[in-house]
């Protein structure tokens, strides 16, 4: 049973919408010192306790306060799937019932959580399962700080190994959820907390050049990664709706506000849909591309199929000779295997699956 159901009554206040200010005035308006505040948000976001009643320190007339007028809402892994490469992918409960996914990705000394940002997603990409949900809700900044923080607890538990870096590659479009992406990224870079420094967090976007721009204009050393996957208009209006209303020119422009105004490290995604977008001529399209972009890498990424859409992986010639005729014009490609292949691997099949089931 969702967590919330059994312990929020109508009219209960959600406490992780809250600052530590409000924090320490709420405190006030139990009769007790302000720093009681700080003590609860400690508890709360850095030590991520389960219950009022568990926050240690807490003074009598304040816990009962927020016994009789807030609810602590839970985040918790459903179910997990263990792929053979170490990959982990958990379906995670949110305090309504609702489900997402977060992955834990081992590599070397790193250490990746992929968060989603949303429940479903409104821009239908047809290669992307998630893009086969309706968007239900934006996820709130706790919700997303949770992932990380239930990922780094498993991290250590199966790995004695902390969570190195966090990206915005699961279920949802975070630049459409923008306000509460950067309040969890604010919490998930506290050091006293989970302490991700700004520039190990990557936010991946489908491209939606006016947020690029706000993303640039907020001023973090946050990382941008562009899912691009064709570099001509026609071929991407087909497979991203998106790029309709913001074009190819357009991201461009917005790439290059991010390169001037923050110098943080963009790179493009670019995965190879077999006899769709992995042809000679698509490898020339996408080198043009990223010659009149300031970025860094392209990452060449192996679709996993879904269920829903005939696009299948290019094969591996094709492949081998995309990636070949960037390296040898000069771009600084990396081709990615797909990580947790044996487990439902694409973005939104598990959680999809479950929320089905
Ligand atoms: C799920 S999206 C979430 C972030 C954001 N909405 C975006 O599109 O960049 C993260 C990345 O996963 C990619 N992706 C989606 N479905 C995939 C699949 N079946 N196989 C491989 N990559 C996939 C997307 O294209 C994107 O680059
Ligand atoms: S690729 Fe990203 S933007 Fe497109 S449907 Fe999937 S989650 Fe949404």
């Amino acid at each position: 049973m969702p967590y919330a159901m059994y312990l929020c009554r109508p009219g209960m206040k959600n406490i992780r919408t809250y600052s530590r200010n409000d924090l320490q005035d709420i405190a006030l308006s139990a009769g007790v010192k302000a720093t009681q505040g700080n003590v609860l948000f400690h508890a709360i976001w850095n030590l991520g306790v389960r219950s009022f009643e568990a926050v240690e320190g807490l003074n009598a007339a304040f816990l009962q306060l927020l016994l009789t007028e807030y609810f602590l809402p839970l985040t918790q892994i459903q179910s997990r799937q263990h792929s053979k490469d170490g990959t982990i992918k958990c379906v995670i409960q949110l305090h309504d019932g609702l489900l997402v996914e977060s992955v834990l990705i081992p590599a070397g000394k790193r250490m990746t959580v992929c968060v989603s940002s949303q429940v479903g997603c409104s821009l239908s990409c047809k290669f992307c399962a998630t893009g086969f949900m309706d968007r239900q809700r934006n996820l709130l900044a706790h919700e997303i700080h949770d992932q990380v923080f239930l990922l780094n607890e498993l991290a250590q538990e199966q790995y004695a190994a902390r969570v190195s870096n966090v990206v915005f590659m699961g279920m949802g479009e975070p630049l459409l959820n923008f306000r509460e992406v950067l309040a969890a990224v604010e919490r998930i870079q506290d050091q006293r907390g989970l302490s991700v420094a700004p520039k190990r967090i990557t936010v991946s976007t489908a491209g939606i050049a006016k947020m690029i721009r706000a993303l640039a204009d907020d001023g973090r050393k946050l990382n941008l990664a562009l899912s691009l996957h064709a570099a001509n208009d026609r071929k991407r209006n087909e497979i991203m709706a998106i790029n309709e209303t913001n074009s190819l020119g357009e991201l461009k422009d917005a790439l290059e506000y991010f390169g001037a105004r923050t110098g943080n490290d963009i790179t493009l995604e670019y995965i190879l849909l077999r006899n769709f977008n992995d042809s000679p001529e698509d490898a020339q399209e996408l080198l043009e591309f990223y010659r009149n972009v300031p970025v860094h890498l392209i990452n060449i990424i192996e679709y996993n199929p879904i269920d829903e859409v005939a696009f299948l992986p290019s094969e591996k010639d094709r492949t081998d000779a995309f990636a070949q005729y960037l390296l040898l014009n000069g771009a600084n490609a990396c081709l990615r295997r797909s990580r947790g292949k044996d487990i439902d691997a694409a973005c939104g099949q598990l959680a999809g699956k479950e929320q089905t089931e």
